[in-house]
């Protein structure tokens, strides 16, 4: 196993908090994270003076200083809780504490189904006034994963293929995706992101459980919640 593998393997963690406790911190910092959201946002669209925005900015350092004062050395990882709840905190589309995350947040099925209704401001912006076709990569990529990991078939995505239909506006979006089928390792899913006109993006994806969760190991770190 190389070092890479080994040191990705360390931020899958079992750790004892109890539910009540992940409440307490989702309370906690899930404020804190919408806070910084709406910051992205407005340190994109605001029109005040300068002297306005060098004070702003003071108070973003003055409140940069104190965060800084206690940091994990990150990244995030992915952590159990001691009822096998999951915290995927860090997850770039998903994560309660990332606000670069949407953050989406699915409905699943155990038979291999996510969808998720969301919100894309204008952070996510590529043509203008439309989503930029990454952020659609994303957001399909997260559905995917996600529905194979609810069909208790999770894997890291090998391939992913989309079709990009038509233009995806910015505003209030809706992505689902469903496990087609499973074959040994290898988890076929398939999905869409839709508008207010109807599927923007088709998604065709390949996840792959790996190497180094097949087998012994992976007791560890692989259960699906
Ligand atoms: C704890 C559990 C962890 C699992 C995780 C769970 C995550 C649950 C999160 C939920 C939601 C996240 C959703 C976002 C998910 C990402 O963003 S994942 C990040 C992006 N993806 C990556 O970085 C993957 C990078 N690639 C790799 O790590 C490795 O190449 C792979 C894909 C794991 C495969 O490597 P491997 O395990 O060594 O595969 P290998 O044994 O060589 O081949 C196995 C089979 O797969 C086929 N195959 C290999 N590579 C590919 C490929 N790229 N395309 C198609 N087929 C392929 C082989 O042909 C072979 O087929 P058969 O011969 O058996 O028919």
């Amino acid at each position: 196993m190389t070092d890479s593998i080994a040191q990705q393997q360390m931020l899958y963690v079992r750790d004892e908090m109890s539910d009540a406790e992940i409440a307490e911190q989702a309370d906690l910092y899930g404020p804190l994270t919408d806070s910084v959201r709406e910051l992205i946002e407005l340190a994109l669209l605001t029109e005040v003076d300068g002297p306005e925005v060098r004070a702003a900015q003071e108070h973003l350092e003055s409140a940069k200083q104190i965060l800084r004062t206690r940091v994990n050395p990150g990244p995030y990882g992915v952590r159990w809780g001691a009822s096998g709840q999951k915290r995927a905190w860090g997850n770039a589309a998903a994560g309660l504490r990332n606000a670069i995350a949407p953050p989406l947040v699915f409905n699943f099925d155990a038979d291999g189904r996510a969808w998720t209704d969301f919100h894309l401001g204008s952070a996510y912006e590529g043509p203008a006034g439309l989503t930029h076709g990454g952020i659609a990569a994303l957001v399909l990529d997260q559905a995917l994963g996600s529905a194979a990991e609810a069909g208790g078939a999770p894997g890291m995505t090998g391939t992913l293929n989309l079709r990009y239909l038509r233009p995806t506006p910015l505003g209030a979006l809706h992505a689902e995706a469903r496990i087609d089928r499973v074959e040994g390792i290898k988890t076929i899913v398939t999905g869409q992101l839709s508008g207010p006109d109807g599927v923007c993006v088709e998604a065709e994806g390949i996840f792959i459980l790996p190497r180094w969760a097949r087998g012994g190991d992976s007791a560890k770190v692989s259960d699906p919640v």
